[in-house]
């Protein structure tokens, strides 16, 4: 068995959950409420700025030639070509950059990225990819499901991210980061190996709780400063 089948194994109860979510069928079927996406697309967009961060990280803490290309890529293909799909949907929404600029991260992807970050900064090239494996295989994996409903892809609105995230090129990106995975853990001792499980679940918690605070457009939950407007 390859280190990421323990991983999945591991993370299943977790990642069943995402594909049953409301805001996730909701894009599979087109019935979810725009307003919740203009919310999602707003704090993703800033998600994947501190993605691409971590993934310059990956150039830092790898020493293998090949490897620092593949981390520089993803970093690339953040800022110049899955930022293009959410800067199209940006536009369709009529959110201008001073939107971004001017919104605060949320409670929930403010914990998410800091998380991601303070592992790639401090731990191993392995740590810091268990911390942003989930992100890119869950995608995949909810994208191949979504796109098994043959009228996803073809949503007005919603349509195109599924076409982004179902894409050969996501799924490549996605299975580098599971080969990676399983080469990095090979001959490291029980315990680092759940060190590396125990990173992998918090972050596959933490793409939960996004799809949830989307839906629920959850800033910080407490009054004083639930007045934060997106
Ligand atoms: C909260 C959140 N989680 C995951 C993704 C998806 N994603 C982000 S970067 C990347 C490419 C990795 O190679 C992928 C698939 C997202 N957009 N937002």
């Amino acid at each position: 068995m390859k280190f990421c089948d323990r991983l999945f194994e591991a993370a299943k109860p977790i990642w069943d959950q995402y594909h049953e979510h409301p805001f996730v069928t909701g894009i599979g079927d087109g019935t979810l409420d725009i307003e919740k996406f203009r919310f999602y697309m707003i704090q993703d967009y800033m998600y994947l700025l501190d993605y691409a961060k971590v993934a310059a990280l990956g150039v830092i803490k790898a020493d293998d030639e090949k490897v620092m290309g593949h981390f520089a890529q993803i970093t690339q293909g953040i800022l110049n070509e899955e930022i293009s799909v959410h800067k199209s949907y940006m536009k369709r929404l009529g959110i201008k950059e001073e939107d971004v600029k001017e919104t605060k991260a949320s409670s929930v992807n403010l914990a998410y990225t800091h998380y991601m970050l303070a592992v790639s900064h401090g731990g191993t090239i392995a740590e810091l990819v268990a911390a942003i494996l989930p992100c890119a295989w869950s995608y995949w994996e909810i994208g191949k499901k979504l796109d098994e409903n043959p009228d996803a892809r073809h949503h007005e609105f919603y349509g195109p991210w599924v076409t982004c995230y179902s894409s050969d090129e996501f799924a490549q990106a996605a299975i580098w980061l599971i080969d990676y995975m399983n080469e990095l853990a090979e001959g490291k001792s029980e315990k680092e190996l759940a060190r590396l499980e125990e990173i992998f679940l918090y972050t596959s918690r933490f793409e939960y709780l996004f799809w949830d605070m989307s839906f629920n457009k959850e800033m910080w939950s407490f009054e004083e400063t639930r007045r934060i407007e997106v």
